[in-house]
């Protein structure tokens, strides 16, 4: 079954809780937060709070996507304010096994993202230690962009992997993704696809939901 997980980035945040409530109604599986500091990338948005604020909202697993230094420093703050999947990028951390050991240990599920020009192959010691891989397929920072299709590759290759190795961790894609790229996504072995813009900033969110799970339908 392909999950789908609506980026809150491109919510409305003067109603985040009603929006939340209208995607999980419409049968979203994961909400998915930004969470950026200005120094890994070049943009800021926001932090536990929010996560503490939508936590009562909805029962869907909170997933997030950490794209800021110091990942360790911040794990108990998520964790406290309700987090259950926490994602962090390969490139910031320096003891990558120590981090997915320290999330998991906190309770939460552990995932690693690589960055458009990160390769896959920087992933295979830890593959027995991960709940999730997250293929960036735009380079983080903002919604809205649109989709790298050099990313596709990766997919296919950590597809590969899982099968090979019999690991059984899930494979999500962030970026662009719309009901044209999600089918490519999935095709290549992508099981979360991760939409922002895609569902928020259409009028019928139920709609536009709906046309991105229809057109990965009888894939993968
Ligand atoms: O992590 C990020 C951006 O860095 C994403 O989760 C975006 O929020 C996706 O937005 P769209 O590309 O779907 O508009
Ligand atoms: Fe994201």
């Amino acid at each position: 079954m392909i999950k789908l997980a609506p980026s809150i980035l491109a919510a409305d945040f003067a109603r985040l809780g009603e929006e939340v409530k209208e995607v999980d109604q419409f049968g979203a599986d994961y909400i998915h937060v930004d969470v950026m500091d200005g120094h890994f990338v070049p943009n800021i948005t926001l932090g536990p709070p929010i996560v503490e604020a939508i936590r009562p909202v909805t029962n869907l697993p909170l997933d997030v996507h950490l794209m800021i230094e110091n990942p360790d420093q911040y794990i108990p703050s998520f964790t406290k304010a309700g987090a259950d999947i926490i994602t962090v990028h390969q490139e910031v951390c320096q003891h990558l096994h120590r981090t997915i050991q320290l999330i998991k240990e906190h309770g939460m599920k552990a995932g690693v993202v690589i960055n458009p020009a990160t390769p896959a192959e920087t992933l295979l010691p830890i593959l027995p230690d991960i709940d999730m891989i997250l293929i960036m397929t735009v380079n983080p920072g903002f919604g809205g962009q649109s989709f790298i299709d050099s990313t596709l590759g990766k997919i296919k290759l950590v597809n590969k992997w899982r099968k090979d190795f019999g690991f059984s961790f899930e494979i999500e894609v962030d970026g662009g993704v719309n009901s044209k790229t999600a089918k490519r996504c999935v095709d290549a072995g992508a099981d979360v696809l991760v939409a922002g813009s895609a569902i928020f900033a259409q009028e019928d969110r139920n709609k536009a939901m709906q046309e991105i799970l229809q057109a990965v339908k009888g894939s993968n």
